[in-house]
């Protein structure tokens, strides 16, 4: 069996100077929280915001659950401040956006000291122009994360984002990949439409179905369905335990490859059932 898993399947941001938020966080179905000082944030209000960041980080509360901030861009006028400030508490992690080329991971985890992961937003074209270089330089700067920016991407691309985000498949795929080369967790991107349900539903089983570790979103109403549709089904749950005590019987040990339910099972389809099952352990002991 493999190690426990952390599951990530669900992401919550929110506004870091929004104090509501911030307390239902604290108690919410998430498996992460992003306090956000960036694009939720109005330029005038991004002190008050960093602030109330390090206090919320300070003050601590929120479970099990990871806390990231996201901060400004290094480049941009309030950057360097948010990164300075983090020194003053401990988030578990650190979020940049719209990076751009491997060196500024290593910028970043240069200003960050040791400490915080590093999780990097993807979200600019050049990103995908760079993704092989960003994902293999990823362990120098200790980042850890993908998390995709369909936004951004949309705006930059000039592409239509709807639920189905066709013109986006192919980049969501070559991020999995990147991230997986390279023993990265990889997050989706937000679905903005909170009244939409079969929308989210729809976005988020194509999300998992791709092998993202779980999506990011904007409102606590979508957070059951976005960990529905990352944890394994019953029925994957199911053919992982038969595949298990298949290989666990004694007239098959040794073998690499055996029948189960009628379907050619080898020892990769083995490994994969043992993750199913410790994900399926990890989201059974959070209850969500
Ligand atoms: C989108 C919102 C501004 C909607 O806010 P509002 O209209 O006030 O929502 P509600 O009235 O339904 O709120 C009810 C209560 O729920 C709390 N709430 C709302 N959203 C959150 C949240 N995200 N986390 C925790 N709690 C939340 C409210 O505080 C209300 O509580 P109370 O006042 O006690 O009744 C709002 O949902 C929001 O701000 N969402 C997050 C937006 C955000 O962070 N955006 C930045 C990240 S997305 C992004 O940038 C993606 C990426 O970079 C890209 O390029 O794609
Ligand atoms: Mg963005």
């Amino acid at each position: 069996m493999t190690g426990q898993i952390r599951p990530l399947r669900s992401a919550l941001y929110l506004p870091a100077n929004r104090a509501s938020a911030v307390a239902k966080a604290r108690q919410a179905d998430c498996d992460a929280v992003i306090l956000d000082l960036e694009d939720a944030v109005a330029p005038e209000a991004k002190g008050e915001a960093r602030e109330a960041a390090i206090a919320a980080v300070r003050e601590g509360g929120f479970g099990h659950r990871m806390l990231v901030v996201r901060v400004n861009a290094i480049d941009s006028e309030w950057g360097a401040k948010d990164i300075a400030a983090l020194s003053q508490c401990r988030p578990d992690a650190v979020l940049v956006p719209k990076l751009c080329h491997a060196d500024e991971a290593n910028a970043y985890r240069q200003e960050l000291g040791e400490g915080p992961e590093l999780w990097a937003m993807l979200e600019t074209c050049i990103a995908f122009t760079q993704l092989g270089a960003i994902s293999a330089k990823a362990a120098g700067s200790k980042l850890t994360t993908f998390v995709l920016g369909t936004n951004d991407l949309a705006l930059e691309m000039r592409a239509k984002l709807d639920t189905a985000r066709a013109p986006f498949l192919p980049l969501l795929t070559q991020a999995v990949i990147s991230a997986r080369a390279h023993g990265l967790s990889v997050l989706d991107g937000v679905f903005n439409d909170i009244a939409d349900e079969g929308g989210l539903e729809q976005q988020c089983r194509q999300g998992a179905d791709m092998g993202f570790d779980g999506k990011t979103l904007i409102h606590p109403k979508q957070l059951s369905i976005c960990n529905a549709a990352f944890n394994p089904s019953e029925q994957e749950v199911d053919r992982a335990k038969a595949i298990v005590a298949a290989f666990d019987l004694p007239e098959n040990a040794g073998k690499g490859v055996i029948k189960v339910d009628g379907r050619m099972t080898e020892i990769l389809h083995l490994r994969e059932a043992e993750r199913t099952l410790a994900l399926h352990q990890a989201t059974q002991r959070l209850g969500t």
